[in-house]
């Protein structure tokens, strides 16, 4: 269908890229409904910067157009971030095309940009509030396609270590079983962000972790970042689980047999295959949780989530659906 795309894993499934096509040009961009700009590697940045990477070369777009005097500048909750300029071209994904898209040329990136050779910038996909552009605040690619399209929605299809895709103007019956329970999404701080405040583990009882906590759907995030209570009361339920400071977080045996977690989405219960919490091998008995322990106080329901759950994204009535897929 029209707006349609794959999402390929890297390494570890730490992110996934997918195709747009930009004046003509390809570049595999990070689609991040966790933040607000669309920034790509340009021919702009420096030789070291930009080795084993394609950039984008706004000299060779016919439909290029300089936004004077625009510039961007963003950070990430990693403490990666890039800056630039802006201009607009046309932006296709799978047929779904903004000829006047707000592209923002990279002129410097940080180092984990420039080793992450797979990665040759973002599309955001949270809500414009979240833009970085100065003077004149910019829109998403989903604020601007949303009105050509026949349902103002987008898909997020995330698989472990397989391809999957992102889908815009539709929810493909397809691509999930059973139902798909729709959550109204609290849009103030420009996520897509909603309350988050029960969980269990296994087939264990519902508890509440901390009442009124709230969480985003991140596709930007790897892992999912929850309440402290939440990783505490999941791992004392996996043997030989440590809070490893060295690692990072929680580590267990790879060999473990990890519960299901159950998170509540704004009241209804969502699950993530135990499964999926074996995220990565830290050394030769020990593996890195795909659920770690967040210190702010809004959860992150990254990569992890999604590749239990089907989402969608509707900007129409700002609400979010999910369905096991
Ligand atoms: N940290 C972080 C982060 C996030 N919460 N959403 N997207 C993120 N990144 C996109 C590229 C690098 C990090």
């Amino acid at each position: 269908g029209v707006g349609l795309v794959t999402a390929t894993p890297e390494q570890n499934d730490v992110e996934y890229l997918s195709p747009v096509d930009i004046g003509g040009q390809t570049l595999n961009l990070d689609f991040d409904s966790g933040s607000s700009d669309l920034w790509v590697f340009s021919s702009q940045l420096s030789t070291a910067a930009t080795t084993g990477h394609t950039v984008y070369d706004p000299n060779k777009s016919q439909s290029f157009a300089l936004i004077q005097g625009a510039t961007f500048s963003i950070s990430y909750g990693d403490g990666s971030g890039a800056a630039g300029n802006v201009g607009t071209d046309t932006v296709n994904l799978g047929g779904a095309t903004v000829t006047k898209q707000a592209v923002e040329l990279a002129t410097a990136v940080s180092q984990s940009f420039v080793e992450d050779t797979n990665n040759n910038g973002l599309l955001g996909l949270a809500f414009s509030k979240l833009n970085t552009v100065k003077p004149a605040q910019q829109k998403t690619f989903f604020d601007n396609v949303m009105p050509s399209l026949a349902e103002p929605v987008f898909t997020a299809d995330l698989k472990k270590a397989a391809v999957g895709s992102y889908e815009f103007g539709r929810v493909d019956a397809a691509k999930f079983t059973g139902a798909m329970t729709f959550v109204p999404v609290n849009t103030t701080q420009g996520f897509w962000q909603f309350t988050s405040e029960k969980f269990a583990v296994g087939t264990g009882a519902v508890q509440t972790s901390v009442a009124g906590s709230q969480a985003i759907a991140d596709t930007g995030t790897t892992l999912i970042l929850a309440e402290p209570a939440v990783a505490r009361a999941y791992y004392a339920q996996v043997p030989n689980a440590v809070n490893d400071a060295q690692a990072g977080g929680f580590v267990f045996p790879c060999n473990s047999n990890l519960p299901d977690l159950m998170l509540d989405i704004g009241g209804t219960m969502a699950k993530v295959s135990g499964s999926d919490i074996n995220f990565a091998q830290v050394d030769a008995q020990n593996c890195f949780g795909g659920m770690q322990a967040t210190p702010a106080n809004l959860q992150i329901y990254g990569d992890i989530f999604f590749k239990s759950n089907f989402v969608a994204f509707n900007g129409g009535n700002s609400s979010l659906g999910f369905a096991p897929h």
